[in-house]
């Protein structure tokens, strides 16, 4: 039985300017488990290039892009064609959009193999994204200390261990005010699997 986020346990992790909730138990470790085994073995995880200040580097995690369309999604200065939905890919989408009621068109999948993988600041404010995203991050495997910051100012730094089963929604003004990332860690040797479901417009 999934929990539901309108629950008394959720409260907005943000100050202001934006509205982000975590859902920790979203997931059973049962399905947490079976979860992380499938995915790191069927997804086709790629380390893709990415263009930074000029220079192509190897992005420091590997990526799969899912989804609906035929569309490509683009970011970062890549273009990724979406490949059709897994079975396990759509079981989790029909119940985190249960949940939160957003038909989420794709998703995202990161693979931190260890605490050397990892990703830098960012915000997810594509135009594809429309103006203010719902942005669904699910996390099975390793916990991995989550940060957010406010754009402008670089101030008000919050941390959010993600853990095994937990559930991210990231929504109203978050993708324009605030920005985030997950930093390395010479604590975590173990793999961590990502997913951002997103809606493209
Ligand atoms: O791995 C994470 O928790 C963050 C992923 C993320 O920010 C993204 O895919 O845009
Ligand atoms: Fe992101």
């Amino acid at each position: 039985m999934q929990q539901s986020i309108f629950g008394t346990n959720s409260q907005n992790l943000l100050p202001f300017e934006g509205e982000s909730y975590l859902y920790s138990g979203f997931f059973t470790k049962t399905q947490s488990d079976r979860f992380l085994k499938v995915l790191v073995k069927e997804l086709a995880w790629q380390q893709e290039p990415i263009w930074m200040f000029g220079k192509q580097v190897m992005q420091p995690r590997l990526t799969a892009l899912y989804g609906d369309a035929d569309k490509p999604y683009g970011y970062s200065g890549i273009s990724m064609k979406p490949l059709d939905w897994t079975d396990e890919l759509l079981e989790i989408r029909d119940l985190v959009r249960q949940h939160i009621g957003v038909e989420f068109t794709h998703v995202l999948c990161n693979y931190y193999r260890d605490g050397n993988d990892s990703m830098g600041w960012h915000r997810d404010n594509e135009a594809v994204l429309g103006k203010n995203p719902s942005i669904a991050s699910v996390t099975f495997g390793a916990t991995r200390i989550f940060q957010m910051r406010h754009h402008a100012t670089k101030n008000h730094k919050i941390e959010i261990p993600l853990t095994h089963g937990s559930l991210l929604l990231m929504t109203g003004q978050s993708q324009h005010f605030w920005e985030h990332q997950l930093p390395k860690t010479k604590k975590v040797n173990s793999p961590r699997i990502n997913l951002t479901f997103r809606k493209l417009i």
